[in-house]
């Protein structure tokens, strides 16, 4: 269980705070994507899980302890991928050596199997790689270190085409059931068929904070030209071809999550989607 109570934080020097007095509880297991505009805080937030950052106020607990402790047993628990990172430039089998240690659970032949999905041969010089393949060796290493939290900020961003349909077989595929991923991301298409639960955040805060399952049976996402349908949504913005539509989902139809819709829904009207959640819950 991953447990952030009250955090409070600010970087020195800024007038508002990032987070303000905020709360989430994740259960683990599954994949979590984290949401939120420009500067909303969550490679913040995902710094301060892991313990990078330290909270003013609040606590981060993981499996029950304060993760700005950096106890050996929660560090060698938990993996970020941040948005930049740089590699050494050595044989990717040095630095297996050097960093698989800190990582228990670490398995050489997971690596290469994720690999594998992306393409890439086990014998390269990390020096000798562009971004994206960085990316791709930097995120099978850390699936493959098998620790059961891992964080993932724009995992997809500088992925190719290929890469990024490779990064959601690689996902669903590579893991384990009591593992979570935190996948903080604008890449919305790259992932929302992989998501379990949604989590937006807005004004320091959590906006929104439910299942995929939840969501399409609380809510039907649908792209129309049907005047009486587009009248009856929640929400409504135009798209190529027509209307894409957030309707109540009244007669449990499924509908496959749209998160963009979902996203902006959240953004303009936050009262009402809580609202049809609330009612969904009542139930
Ligand atoms: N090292 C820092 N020093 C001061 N302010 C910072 C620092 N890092 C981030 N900030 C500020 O904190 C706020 C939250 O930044 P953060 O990077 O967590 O947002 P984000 O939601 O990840 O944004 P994005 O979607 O653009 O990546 C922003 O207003 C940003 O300007």
């Amino acid at each position: 269980m991953l447990e952030i109570d009250n955090l409070t934080f600010n970087y020195p020097k800024r007038r508002e705070n990032v987070l303000n007095d905020f709360s989430l509880q994740l259960a683990p297991g599954g994949i979590y994507g984290l949401l939120g505009r420009n500067g909303a805080g969550k490679s913040t937030l995902l710094y301060l899980i892991c313990g990078l950052l330290f909270p003013q106020k609040g606590r981060v607990l993981y499996k029950g302890a304060d993760t700005r402790r950096r106890l050996p047993d929660t560090l060698s628990d938990i993996f970020i991928v941040p948005e930049e990172f740089t590699l050494p430039a050595v044989s990717l089998n040095q630095y297996i050596k050097i960093n698989g240690p800190f990582y228990p659970k670490f398995s050489v032949d997971d690596m290469h199997r994720h690999l594998s999905t992306f393409d890439i041969a086990p014998d390269i010089n990390l020096g000798a790689l562009s971004m994206g393949q960085k990316k791709k060796v930097y995120m099978s290493f850390a699936l493959a270190c098998n620790t059961s939290l891992l964080l993932m900020d724009e995992p997809t961003n500088g992925l190719d085409i290929p890469g990024k349909s490779a990064f959601r077989r690689f996902i669903v595929s590579s893991m384990r059931e009591d593992q979570t991923i935190i996948i903080s991301t604008h890449q919305v298409r790259d992932i929302d068929s992989v998501l379990d639960h949604v989590i937006i955040m807005d004004n320091h805060n959590v906006l929104f904070n439910h299942s995929a399952f939840d969501i399409t049976r609380a809510l039907k996402f649908a792209s129309t030209q049907d005047r009486d349908i587009i009248q009856r949504a929640l929400y409504t913005q135009n798209n190529p071809s027509g209307v894409t539509v957030v309707l109540p989902n009244n007669d449990d139809e499924d509908s496959q999550l749209d998160l963009e819709a979902l996203f902006n829904f959240a953004l303009e009207s936050p009262g009402l989607l809580n609202r049809q959640f609330t009612n969904l819950l009542d139930n």
